[in-house]
């Protein structure tokens, strides 16, 4: 029924203060006031519309993502948001888009990697869209290995320029998100080359279309590289290829933060460690970690509320069947992504902080930190996401036959998130540098040096202070089990940071100890997953194991009676969750019915192609059987 909520008598429920866990959960009353405000902007404008994305076919897609991304802006542009309010118009308006990349990745460059003079002559312009920018780095040959592209930056001096050229077909760029179509410019990495020397990967700024009729220039060979997994989802976004014949840019568009080439093709490097270079992969790494949180929430919030809907099975005398939340094998598979998604939260907060306090660090010339840095961003991505896009899928499955639906919601969650696991890093590749910098402390303490920060538990183990090895000797033979130390390491920095954050005064009836019992269940959860490590090295023996699981199994029928509260927490919006099983009045069943009637079949009872491809065949099975 219209205007009833399914779900008061769940919300009746809840032994905290929703209010106060929403806070918790944006930050700061600030952030909740602006969310609050921003969010209902974009639902209330049908321009941001978004519920037909699903049924598009690309070019249509792709149109429309345009059309939105400039309303956006001219919204941004009349109310005069801030930076943050623009970027929260951003995430709900919720359709990945080459603005993005031009605000994710290139400007973060420009300002990372650009000198003082650099900065001043391009930021203006990119923050007021003048240009748009992509980051050009992948290559069809290679993504993962950074130093083995082959597009080439070669310095002419007679002309004070460089030359940018793709020897090969596999030095094409290949994927850089809003190069295909949109972007007038990009970051572009390439070998310097500097009198036959190769001094290796740079960053260049280099235009590629014309800014008056969005032609490519000479020697610019564009476009996009094809449909991608599922429908709506990631294809909103143009990623492109790029290939440069013989293209020449002034000397002045080499990034030179970190490395100069001077008049005379000198180069220089400055006293800073080359491997700010990656800077912008550091900083993106980051912001993904703290976009895992919402994307695994969002497929918690429609999982959790379709669970209290659902009912199958267990009538008693005639009475209502049993809501399938009420299941233990729901609750086991649907509260650790509930806690986890809580977990990634403040792990994301601060690993921000962290963030801010590395670049502070640089800017006093101390570099010392950046190797924990780059070791907790990339770790941290890997576990965020794998995590997530697996918890997306099960949340699929905890809604059943009806999870599969585009009307669910999940299915284009899905699709559009699962990528994270391979850009910005494929996971596998960034958690070998975590063992890389876990085997290199391990090294390092045998030779007195104290670790700090999140590796600081290493110098009180035992075994490692005893440990004298060599951090390349069997490291490849031995990268599995690497893997898995690398994500132990940074599931102990997940469940740190949250026992840190119930160290905090946290107001509010209740809410404390709401994220207790969350934290119980992320850590046990992981304990219990893993119990077989911890039996077979004696961490635990099966009495305490056993125990623990008793725990676990308590912790979920403590948390069982406030999901949907918790849920709720989140604050998103109907339209921003985008999914009738996750509808704030659990309003299912008729929702559900209404929109299979709006699907595009059922706009006439006769299908086209019947005539052609149906009726013949139903006429030849007629004849048979007279036969
Ligand atoms: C308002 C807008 C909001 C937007 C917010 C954004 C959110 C979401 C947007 C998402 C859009 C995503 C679009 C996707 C974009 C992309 O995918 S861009 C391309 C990304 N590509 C990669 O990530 C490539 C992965 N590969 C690498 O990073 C590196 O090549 C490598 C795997 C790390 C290895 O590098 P290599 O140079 O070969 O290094 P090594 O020899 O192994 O190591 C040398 C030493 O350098 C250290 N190191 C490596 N990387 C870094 C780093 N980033 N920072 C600091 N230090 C680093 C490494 O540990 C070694 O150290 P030592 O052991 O001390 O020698
Ligand atoms: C949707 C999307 C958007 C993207 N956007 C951009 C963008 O805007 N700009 C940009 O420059 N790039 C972009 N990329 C590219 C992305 O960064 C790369 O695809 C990513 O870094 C992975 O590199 P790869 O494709 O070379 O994978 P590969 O390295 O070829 O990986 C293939 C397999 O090999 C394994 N492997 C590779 N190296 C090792 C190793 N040393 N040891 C063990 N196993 C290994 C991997 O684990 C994986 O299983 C995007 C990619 C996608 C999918």
């Amino acid at each position: 029924m219209e205007g009833v909520d399914h779900l008061a008598d769940e919300r009746k429920k809840a032994e905290f203060n929703v209010e106060a866990m929403k806070i918790v959960w944006a930050g700061s009353q600030h952030n909740l006031e602006v969310s609050n405000r921003i969010s209902k902007l974009v639902a209330d404008d049908p321009a941001f519309r978004k519920d037909d994305r699903t049924m598009l076919p690309r070019k249509e897609l792709f149109k429309n993502t345009l059309r939105k991304a400039a309303y956006a802006w001219k919204r941004i542009n009349e109310l005069r948001l801030s930076e943050e309010e623009a970027s929260k118009l951003r995430f709900y308006v919720d359709e990945t888009a080459y603005t993005d990349l031009h605000w994710g990745m290139f400007i973060p460059a420009i300002k990372g990697q650009g000198t003082d003079e650099q900065q001043r002559k391009w930021l203006p312009l990119a923050y007021k869209m003048q240009i748009i920018g992509c980051y050009a780095q992948t290559e069809l040959g290679h993504g993962s290995n950074v130093q083995g592209l082959e597009t080439t930056a070669t310095f002419d001096p007679h002309t004070d320029e460089f030359v940018i050229h793709s020897p090969t077909l596999t030095s094409s760029k290949w994927w850089p998100g809003g190069l295909g179509k949109v972007s007038t410019h990009a970051v572009t990495y390439a070998r310097l080359i500097i009198d036959g020397k190769d001094h290796g990967v740079h960053g260049f700024i280099v235009q590629l279309r014309s800014l008056e009729d969005h032609r490519p220039l000479p020697g610019i060979t564009v476009g996009d590289i094809g449909m991608k997994f599922g429908n709506g989802a990631y294809n909103t976004m143009d990623n492109g290829v790029l290939r440069f014949d013989h293209v020449r840019i002034p000397r002045n568009q080499m990034l030179m933060k970190v490395s100069q080439v001077t008049r005379e093709g000198k180069y220089k490097q400055s006293d800073v460690p080359r491997q700010l270079v990656y800077g912008t992969m550091v900083y993106v790494r980051q912001r993904i970690v703290a976009d895992a949180s919402c994307y695994l929430s969002r497929a918690v919030c429609i999982a959790t509320r379709y669970s209290a809907v659902r009912r199958q099975f267990g009538s008693q005398n005639g009475g209502p069947e049993t809501q399938v939340i009420d299941y233990k094998t729901q609750q086991s598979r649907l509260f650790p992504l509930l806690a986890s998604a809580y977990a990634f939260r403040f792990v994301g907060e601060w690993l921000e902080w962290l963030y801010t306090d590395v670049m502070q660090r640089l800017q006093a010339n101390d570099f010392s930190t950046l190797p924990e840095a780059h070791a907790c961003t990339a770790g941290l991505k890997s576990l965020t996401t794998s995590v997530t896009a697996d918890g997306i899928e099960e949340c699929r499955k905890l809604c059943g036959g009806h999870g599969y639906l585009c009307t669910s919601g999940l299915p284009e969650l899905f699709a559009v998130y699962v990528p994270a696991c391979t850009y910005e890093g494929d996971n596998i590749v960034l958690l070998l540098q975590v063992a890389r910098f876990l085997m290199k402390t391990v090294s390092q303490i045998g030779t007195g040096k104290q670790p700090v920060g999140t590796i600081a538990y290493m110098g009180r183990i035992e075994h490692l202070m005893q440990c004298r090895c060599n951090v390349q000797r069997g490291f490849a033979e031995l990268s599995a089990d690497l893997v898995e130390a690398a994500v132990a390491h940074c599931q102990l920095i997940v469940v740190s940071k949250f026992i840190e954050k119930l160290q905090q005064d946290i107001p509010g009836e209740g809410v404390k100890q709401q994220l207790e019992a969350l934290c119980g269940i992320y850590y046990l959860s992981l304990l219990h997953k893993h119990q077989g490590d911890f039996l077979a090295t004696s961490y635990l023996t099966p009495k305490q194991s056993a125990l623990a699981n008793d725990q676990l199994r308590a912790l979920y029928s403590k948390v069982r009676p406030n999901a949907i509260a918790l849920v709720d927490a989140f604050n998103y919006s109907d339209h921003f969750l985008s999914s009738i099983l996750g509808r704030y009045d659990g309003n299912v069943y008729p929702k559900l019915y209404e929109a299979a009637w709006k699907d595009p079949l059922n706009e006439s009872v006769v299908p086209d192609g019947y005539h052609e491809y149906v009726r013949p065949l139903l006429k030849q099975q007629l004849h048979t059987a007279r036969l």
